[in-house]
Order: structure tokens, then sequence, then C-alpha cells
């Protein structure tokens, strides 16, 4: 029982998924006396469920948060997963199988509704006794209910992406695990990211003449396309950026450390997904993208101040591309403004 009290005092004192999740699969691996426990994420993307691994531990090892996702795929789909996606289709609270070596799984969808985005895996060489099946079905109570606490207070309502009000946050938490960045020369104040220099980067994404489709489709129809968008953005990232609606059909991203080419890459990919997307009714929409490289040196007003100015000239250069605030920069077509006038965000 102190075990039991212990786990629970630890998971309600997070105030963040991630560690949410990792006192979870701590917590169930250990009372459950588990070969290995994971915390599963369900999305929809192209009409199909896919399911990710977003926090494991296996027997011996410590709990950890998974990044195998690289953006590619939005993982694997629910197909490869068949007792999950028919105990998804009955609407269960728990399934258990066992498998052809006596392995036995127990999954726990964790229902908001009619919906379950996300699901506690349990392996055991022998089967569950009803006792901890019972105890850790109170575990993935407390842990439902805190997610939900959570989601109300850091997430859009209509998107269900991070607000506006955790960015700040969470763009200091990138920071502090950043890529060997340097202090800024003197009398250099901008720090510039060389080319294969791994980085974190900021992108400001608008949807474009977004106010057309409101007003030929209605608002309802625009609601669906920034939800559709939501949808893009989450299957486009990996599973450590962060994605962020900032309130209308604006959105920001947060990219963990990668080079220059791939970022434009993978924002670029995003784009072109996009546009190549035939949204219901509405058709084709389009997206601008202005974006930065983010440094422990620039406040974040200055850096979303700059990948706005790229989205600006990128808007006003056609939209429907993706511009680099330093390359504009560089090449002389954006002037460095560092004045927290830039920043119409605060
Ligand atoms: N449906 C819907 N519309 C919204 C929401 N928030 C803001 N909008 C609308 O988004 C539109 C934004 O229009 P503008 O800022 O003029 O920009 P735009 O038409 O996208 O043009 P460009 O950005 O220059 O390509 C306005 O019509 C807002 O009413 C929302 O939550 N739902």
């Amino acid at each position: 029982m102190d075990s039991l009290l212990k786990h629970m005092v630890d998971m309600t004192g997070h105030r963040d998924h991630a560690m949410l999740d990792i006192s979870v699969v701590a917590a169930v691996q250990e009372l459950a006396a588990a070969a290995q426990t994971r915390v599963l994420s369900i999305s929809t993307f192209g009409g199909r469920q896919h399911v990710r691994v977003r926090a494991s531990i296996s027997t011996g090892g410590a709990a950890r948060v998974e990044d195998l996702h690289d953006g590619g795929t939005p993982g694997e789909p629910l197909e490869a997963y068949p007792e999950l996606a028919a105990c998804l289709a009955r609407h269960d609270t728990s399934t258990e199988t066992c498998g052809p070596d006596g392995t036995r799984s127990l999954w726990l969808p964790i229902w908001f509704g009619d919906k379950a985005t996300t699901c506690i895996e349990i392996v055991r060489a022998a089967p569950f006794p009803a006792t901890t099946i019972h105890m850790v079905a109170g575990i993935v109570g407390v842990y439902r209910n805190f997610q939900n606490l959570l989601d109300y207070s850091e997430r859009d309502s209509l998107t269900g992406l991070l607000n506006r009000k955790t960015f700040e946050d969470q763009l200091a938490r990138m920071l502090q695990c950043p890529a060997e960045p340097e202090p800024p020369l003197a009398g250099q104040p901008e720090r510039r990211c060389n080319q294969g220099e791994k980085t974190g980067w900021l992108a400001v994404v608008d949807v474009d003449h977004f106010k057309m489709v409101n007003d030929t489709f209605g608002h309802l129809y625009g609601d669906e396309v920034l939800i559709l968008i939501a949808n893009q953005l989450q299957a486009s990232f990996r599973a450590q950026d962060r994605v962020f609606r900032f309130g209308g059909e604006e959105f920001v991203v947060l990219l963990r450390s990668t080079t220059l080419e791939n970022a434009r890459r993978i924002i670029d990919r995003f784009r072109g997904n996009v546009e190549n997307y035939q949204f219901p009714q509405v058709g084709k929409v389009t997206v601008s993208v202005g974006f930065v490289s983010i440094s422990p040196y620039d406040s974040p007003v200055v850096t979303l101040g700059h990948a706005d100015q790229a989205l600006y000239y990128a808007k006003t250069h056609g939209r429907n591309q993706v511009c680099h605030y330093n390359e504009l920069v560089e090449r002389g077509l954006l002037q460095t403004v560092t004045s927290n006038e830039t920043a119409e965000f605060f």
C-alpha cells in the first residue's frame, strides 16, 4: 500500500504530460509485476487510426519517453494491434490476451466520451490476478482524470493542440537541452545557425486566405479546416516536437534539435501535405510558414518576432511557401529588427 501511495503522490505531482506518462508506466510496471508497460497514443490521420508508443518501461530498465517517430508517418496502423483494435471497436475498458508463448497482455484504453486517444499496455509472463487488474484499473482512472485536468488547462478546445499559455514553458524546456550552443560574440548580438549544425527551430504557420474559407463556406467548415490542419501538424512532426494553436488560423511549432536542412525539409513536407489534401467541401487550402533557429540567448518575443517577419515575407511573396528568417536577412530581403514591436504575439 505504501508503494501505491508513493506512486499516486508522484503521478499527481506533475504538471506535464511526459512526466505523467513516465510515472504511470513506472507505477503500473511495479504494482503489476510486469515485464513491460507502455503508454500508446492513438491518433487518426487520413481517415485511419494509428498507434505510436509514447512512454515505456521494461524489466530492469528505467521509464522513458519514446521518440522513435521521425515524422515520416503518424505511427503504425491500428491493424498491427488487432486485439487493441477489437477492444476499441467494442468500446471496452480493458481486454486481456494470451500470446503463443503464454505471455499475457492487458490493454486499458483511456476513454473520454466515445474517444480513446491513449491506451496503457501491460505485458506479463503469468496471467493477471483479479486484484492486480483492479488496482491497475484504479491507477489508470487517476491517470485519466489527471490527464483530463492537464489537457483542460494546456489545450486549445477546438483543435486539442497546446495553447499559447504553455508556449514559453515548452520553449524554456526545449532550451534546457540545447545542442551545445555557442554564446554570441561581442558586438554580434544575433547568433547564426551554420549549415549542418543541430539546433532547435521555431516555425509560425498561418493558413492562407482563411477569411475567404469562412466567408465562402461558413465558420463550421472553417473550424473543420483548422481541425484537419491541426491533425496534419501533429502527424507531420516528431513526438517530442511541440505544436501550438496561437489563436485564429495561426499555429506555432517548436522542433527539437535538428539541422537547418532537416528543419526545412520537415516543415516543407508539412506544407506540401496540406497543399495536396482535399479538404471536405472546401477543396484546396494552403499554408505559409516562417521559421527561425531558437537559442537561449534570444527572448521568446524576439524569436517569435523573427519567425513572424519571415512569415510576413512568405505571405507577401506568393504564400504557400516556407521562408527561413536568417536566409532572408543574409540575402538582404529582410532587415534585422529586434525591437519588441515586431512581435505582435504578446
Ligand atoms: N472558423 C474559424 N475562423 C476563425 C477562427 N479564429 C479566427 N478566424 C477567422 O480567421 C480569419 C483570418 O483572416 P485574416 O487574418 O484576414 O487572414 P487570411 O484571410 O487568412 O489572409 P492571409 O493570412 O493574408 O492569407 C478571420 O476571418 C477570422 O474571423 C476560428 O476559431 N474558427
